[in-house]
């Protein structure tokens, strides 16, 4: 505002252009001690307001085709319009997304993004196939997941969901899931209620740092929680609308990301330390006030946060982290599944020699909980720490190993320090192991001479590549089957097909968190448990083992068929529940609990089945008798 004199004050009427530069509008302003003469800006009434009148509000903006802008809509928006946390963080321009969209016209969507040679065209096009039938009808959707999961799961899931998280930022078409971010901070409670549902039963929330074995894909990592809960849904029951995937973009380090136009999360390096857990606990807070019975599963969050976070919240939160307890849980059924093939005992764990290669939050997650098993079959502590032979990136780890050794690695370290460092055929002629389990995002890390050194002393080897996707297997199932000349058993974290052996049919497993982590929440959320318990958890891998058939065991398959996954789910959800019961971790008002106590475990079977979603149209109106019947 212009200021003048008060002594001007006598002409203020009627001088000068109604709509020029010199307003006939003028006012007293009182300033500290004075009053001045003040001249108001002057009025155009040709000027238009930029904004329009929305009346719709957070996702029914985003899924209104006319109101909806997707990544460009700015801050000022998506707070006005309570959009904040249903977009990703970054702002993208009009014209990047015009630029996004007429490469894929112009070359197709399995040709905009980076391949992975595991992921074929194939696969994109059904991923995006199922990706559209999900955006419009998730009842057709989930029928049709569930009645070919064996088939689709490895489209929605591992291997085509690691190519879909490399990708995301350029594939990303439609509003699902929460995103939070660093530029939240201090608004997440208030931005939790822009999710639509007003109950959520599970959340899957990753920081994107470590997607499968692809490393850090920072806000892209949202894919993984979208995939997993694709697989509660379709596998355990989960209703789709009380569902939550959730990514917290803290960052990322990964250069490529950082510097891709088209990267739809912040610009900026990982934030660390006490920051980082603030931000995790500020998350944590908000989703609990809004949603205080929820489970939350974590999801691929690097090593040096995995297991911290996992400590600072289970003894007070029903969460789990699926690489650390999921993979553990999936990995000891297995190991009891190839007990079985080979007529052993579920006790004769206690008898086996196992290498791990790869010391994160997977192999760890699987090396810790074995021996508690082996614990549980009779031995100390001690004896069976001795079973297990663990290398990483530096070779066998010893008591020698100079530097910090992570806490959760150091009791399984050899003794030997002599040994320290040694490679892995040393390390298999050593240990003269029964299993041989991967976990180290290394494709192809073990070779001929690996797995031939293994049978010289193991009859039926047990080979567990587990890490995702495909294209990080440390060995195929052929190159199992031809390496052991047909006598190992073989598990993989991402599907591989059945192979012939010499004339015979060798199974293929796939070794994978998938089998227990829908049955687990189920579990946990039906059951109103409080925690989970590690007990609940070996429940769920004996359970696992009791799914699979006679038929399915003399083809040497450890595993039951993927195809069972709702009987599977169901299983472990009930085994859960009566095992929470008896560690006195469920809620005074568990329902599951009564139903258990009053008409055992065929009455909580059948209860927890009605607790299931069903894939099929129900009546959204009133329909007269005889009608849509
Ligand atoms: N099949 C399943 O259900 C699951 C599979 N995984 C897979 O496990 C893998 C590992 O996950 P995290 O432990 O979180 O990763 P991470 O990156 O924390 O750990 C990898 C480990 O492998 C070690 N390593 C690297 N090169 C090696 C080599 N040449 N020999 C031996 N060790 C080597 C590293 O030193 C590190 O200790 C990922 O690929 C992931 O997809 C994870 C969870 C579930
Ligand atoms: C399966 C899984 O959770 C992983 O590879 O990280
Ligand atoms: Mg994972």
């Amino acid at each position: 505002m212009q200021r003048k004199t008060s002594s001007s004050l006598l002409g203020l009427v009627g001088r000068g252009g109604v709509y020029g530069r010199s307003c006939p509008h003028r006012s007293l302003v009182a300033t500290t001690g004075s009053s001045e003469e003040v001249e108001p800006p002057p009025y155009n009434p040709d000027v238009k307001d930029r904004s329009v009148i929305v009346r719709k509000k957070g996702v029914e903006v985003l899924h209104d085709p006319w109101w909806n802008k997707g990544t460009s809509f700015n801050y000022v928006e998506r707070d006005a319009l309570s959009l904040r946390g249903l977009l990703p963080p970054c702002e993208i321009p009009f014209s990047k997304q015009i630029e996004r969209f007429m490469k894929e016209y112009q070359h197709g969507i399995a040709h905009v993004a980076p391949k992975d040679e595991t992921v074929t065209p194939e696969n994109i096009r059904k991923w995006k196939a199922l990706e559209s039938l999900q955006n419009r009808n998730e009842v057709l959707f989930y029928k049709i997941l569930l009645d070919n999961f064996e088939d689709m799961a490895p489209i929605v899931y591992t291997p085509t969901v690691g190519w879909c998280c490399q990708n995301f930022h350029l594939i990303y078409r439609q509003a699902r899931g929460l995103f939070i971010s660093e530029r939240d901070r201090g608004m997440m409670s208030s931005l939790v209620y822009n999710w639509p549902a007003s109950k959520i039963h599970a959340i899957v929330v990753t920081d994107g740092s470590r997607v499968l074995g692809l490393g850090d894909l920072g806000v892209n990592g949202l894919g993984i929680s979208i995939g997993k809960l694709d697989i509660y849904c379709a596998g355990a029951g989960f209703h789709p609308s009380r569902v939550m995937p959730v990514v917290i973009d803290v960052g990322t380090n990964n250069e490529s990301l950082l510097n891709h136009p088209l990267y739809f999360g912040l610009r900026r390096r990982r934030l660390e330390g006490d920051e980082y857990y603030e931000l995790i606990d500020e998350f944590m807070r908000a989703v609990l006030a809004r949603y205080p019975n929820v489970l939350i599963q974590f999801e691929d969050f690097s090593t040096n946060h995995a297991q911290a976070l996992l400590d600072r919240y289970r003894e007070h939160h029903l969460v789990f982290n699926d690489d650390i307890q999921g993979t553990a849980t999936t990995v000891l059924g297995g190991i009891y599944g190839a007990l079985a093939v080979k007529g052993s005992q579920a006790k004769d764990i206690t008898e086996q020699t196992i290498v791990v290669c790869g010391a994160g939050s997977a192999g760890m997650g699987v090396v810790q909980f074995l021996a508690k098993a082996m614990t549980k079959h009779g031995l100390s502590e001690e004896e069976a720490r001795e079973r297990f032979w663990i290398l990483d990136e530096d070779g066998l780890i010893t008591r020698g190993r100079p530097g910090n050794v992570p806490s959760f690695v150091k009791p399984f370290s050899r003794k030997d320090a002599g040994m320290e460092g040694q490679d892995l055929l040393s390390t298999i002629r050593e240990a003269k192991p029964t299993i041989l389990i991967g976990a180290s995002t290394v494709g192809g890390l073990f070779t001929s001479e690996h797995l031939e050194a293994m049978s010289e002393s193991c009859d039926r080897p047990l080979v567990m590549p587990l890490s995702n996707p495909t294209s990080k297997l440390e060995c195929t199932s052929e190159q199992s089957a031809q390496w052991t000349k047909g006598k190992g058993i073989f598990a993989a974290g991402s599907p591989q097909p059945n192979c012939v052996y010499d004339g015979q049919e060798i199974a293929s497993s796939q070794a994978n968190n998938m089998y227990i982590f829908p049955g687990l929440a189920l579990g946990a959320s039906v059951g109103k448990c409080k925690i989970i318990t590690d007990n609940m958890l070996m429940s769920a891998s004996e359970s696992l083992v009791n799914c699979i058939t006679q038929e399915d065991l003399s083809k040497g398959s450890i595993y039951p068929k993927l195809s069972m996954i709702r009987d599977i789910s169901l299983e472990i959800a009930c085994s859960v529940i009566e095992q929470a019961v008896v560690d006195k971790v469920v809620k005074a008002d568990s329902r599951a609990a009564e139903v258990l106590e009053e008409q055992g475990r065929e009455g909580l079977k059948s209860f927890v089945k009605s607790r299931m979603f069903q894939p099929n149209y129900d009546p959204l109106v009133y329909l007269p008798p005889g009608i849509g019947e």
